[in-house]
């Protein structure tokens, strides 16, 4: 693991967040607790809300999808009482997060829950130390920084706006998220690239996930492998197939004439 050049036309990077930008553990161990012990409340307390029926009906269409899949829980239909529809949702949720999925419907509902969290200073966007000052060196040499996370936009906006380094909000151009496409498939790489509106060989993605990194680099993507303290280990092969970097601090972008 070294220093990692890369080719001159690299004018944008893509960035994931957790195990990249972003400790697993502030996720597995901040975040998700947040949803598991909140969510019931969040419900009831939200529930004659626009915001909080779409993400509802949300759930019940992923979970009508969901049917076959082992140990599913189901949502009760509209007419059913509330607190067993809410409890419904309650269950589904715990089920989706334990299996770690990251369905759209699941991730827009955690996204608007955490906005509490953050607002009140309860939780703290983590980042590591070598983010901030790569991305401002890199957005100062004119390279375009965008997110593509599974977690929602807002959910994006929140960790970065509401950071343990301040508000970095302002860093990125924009955010994608699974509303593009799973991060695992090549077309969500070419959808990307056509709305930034550049081709898919001047982008750089950062990831810790080999199968994103993959989809990333068969849609024409430069990639790069990011190790960080308690990712998944990689197999001697993956370790072969991509550039691996363990700090930001390792890669050098070409100014952006
Ligand atoms: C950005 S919100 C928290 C992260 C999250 O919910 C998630 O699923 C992270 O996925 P990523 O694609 O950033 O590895
Ligand atoms: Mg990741």
């Amino acid at each position: 693991m070294g220093s990692l050049t890369v080719p001159a036309c690299v004018s944008t990077v893509l960035l994931d967040i957790e195990g990249t930008t972003t400790p697993i553990t502030f996720v597995k161990e901040i975040l998700f607790p947040y949803i598991q012990d909140n969510v019931k409340e969040y419900l009831q307390d939200h529930w004659q809300e626009e915001e909080c029926q779409e993400d509802v009906q949300h759930l019940r269409l992923q979970a009508e999808k969901d049917k076959e899949l082992e140990g599913f829980v189901p949502i009760p239909v509209n007419e059913a009482e509330i607190q067993q529809i809410i409890q419904g949702v309650v269950d589904n949720v715990h089920w989706q997060m334990l299996l770690d999925r990251k369905t759209t419907a699941l991730k827009q509902l955690q996204g608007h829950m955490w906005r509490a969290a953050y607002a009140s200073g309860q939780v703290k966007g983590e980042v590591y130390a070598d983010v901030a000052p790569a991305l401002r060196k890199w957005k100062e040499a004119g390279i375009k920084l965008y997110i593509f996370s599974s977690g929602s936009i807002e959910a994006q906006k929140l960790l970065f706006g509401y950071s343990i380094e301040g508000a970095l909000l302002e860093l990125f151009h924009g955010h994608f998220d699974t509303t593009v496409g799973p991060k695992v498939q090549s077309e969500s790489y070419r959808k990307i690239a056509d709305h930034i509106g550049c081709s898919t060989e001047s982008i750089l993605f950062l990831t810790d996930i080999t199968k994103e990194a993959k989809a990333a680099k068969e849609a024409g993507m430069n990639v790069a492998v990011v190790v960080r303290p308690g990712n998944a280990a990689l197999t001697d092969e993956e370790k072969a197939s991509y550039p691996l970097v363990n700090s930001f601090e390792q890669i050098t972008l070409h100014p952006v004439q």
